[in-house]
């Protein structure tokens, strides 16, 4: 027996990682936790109902089972246990939406990590032979997809934004808002706000935001985004770039926003211990797709102010963190210090 069993058991278990991953995967994809939704039910019937083989089915709930997701009751019957209810699709926070972007491309992608981690550079592109979002433009299906799993994702991720106090504000400017679902739920929460969605040509086409209060711009953000807006959006675009792309996003809006304009960045921050961590994960994940990162709060600071801003709060929620920053005019000062009700 090793020495330091414990360690041992848990180095096997990450080494084999991935099977937990794509278990969760293949079980998800095949609507099992949906299934489930609303009680028990025999592996037999999970099986016909989910296009499955029953014998394959038992021995990857097996290993999820082991994981906590599911339980197992008497005579092969298997039901959700509360972390596994994330799975379903249609529970509030339901984490269904990460599956799909953590698996497909994402996860061949995963296949190249060693590229990443000798050249400092996206697997995903030396994979498929083009950066992701280039990628997804020729791609329809993934594309959609894509913007559907991240539109899934923002009544948690967005929360900070969502619940703000946005009696202050007029117009705000959603840059690299998908498919418009953030700018669908503010608006429908604050009659008085208007919206400006902008994003790439391609998936703006297919927004479905209330046309008579918000404008849809299809554009690029390296050379520009659209002026007029006194609060800017930039809800988990940052974390797909390396810095000098970054800073270059930030001078956009910088260069567009009025003086008394606040940025409100909805993003991960790093903690600095040794502790796990999703926000660990999820920057290498950056890395290996985008080439982008997860900063800490000290990068986000020197980021800010690189691209033209000063960082002015930051409010830590328990999936994101909403930084709030103003534009730096000449001589160093911050501008439009007066609260404009969403701007701090
Ligand atoms: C990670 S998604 C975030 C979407 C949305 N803000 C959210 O939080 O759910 C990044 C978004 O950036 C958009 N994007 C990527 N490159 C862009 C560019 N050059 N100009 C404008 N938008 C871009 C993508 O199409 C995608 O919608």
């Amino acid at each position: 027996m090793p020495e330091h069993e414990d360690g041992y058991r848990e180095l096997r278990h990450a080494i084999m990682g991935y099977i937990v991953s794509q278990a969760v995967f293949a079980v998800t994809e095949a609507g099992v936790p949906d299934l489930l939704a609303h009680g028990p039910a025999e592996a037999g019937d999970l099986a016909r109902r989910s296009g499955t083989d029953a014998g394959a089915l038992v021995r990857f709930l097996r290993v999820l089972v082991a994981e906590g997701l599911f339980t197992e009751g008497p005579r092969g019957t298997f039901a959700l246990t509360a972390t596994g209810a994330y799975l379903r699709a249609d529970r509030p926070g339901s984490l269904r939406h990460l599956v799909t972007l953590m698996a497909g491309e994402a996860y061949r992608a995963w296949g190249l990590a060693g590229h990443s981690l000798r050249t400092g550079k996206p697997a995903f592109d030396e994979l498929f032979g083009q950066p992701m979002f280039a990628w997804l433009r020729a791609h329809p299906a993934e594309s959609a997809a894509f913007d559907a799993a991240q539109a899934g994702l923002v009544t948690v991720r967005m929360r900070p934004l969502v619940e703000r106090d946005w009696s202050g504000a007029r117009t705000v400017v959603d840059v690299g808002g998908g498919n418009g679902e953030l700018l669908r739920t503010l608006l429908a929460g604050n009659p008085h706000l208007h919206g400006v969605l902008f994003d790439l040509p391609h998936v703006v086409r297919e927004a479905d935001v209330p046309a008579e209060r918000c404008a849809v711009v299809g554009g690029d953000f390296f050379t520009g985004v659209p002026e007029g807006g006194d609060v800017y959006v930039l809800a988990q675009i940052l974390h797909d770039w390396d810095d000098h792309a970054a800073v270059r996003i930030l001078r956009e809006v910088a260069a567009a926003m009025p003086p008394h304009g606040t940025l409100l960045v909805v993003e991960q921050v790093i903690p600095e211990d040794d502790a796990r961590h999703p926000e660990k994960l999820l920057d290498l994940h950056m890395l290996v797709l985008l080439g982008g990162r997860e900063r800490a709060a000290g990068e986000w600071r020197q980021l800010f102010a690189a691209g033209g801003f000063e960082l002015t709060a930051i409010e830590r929620g328990t999936r994101s963190t909403l930084l709030a920053a103003k534009v730096r005019r000449p001589g160093g000062t911050v501008s439009g210090r007066q609260d404009n009700g969403a701007g701090n």
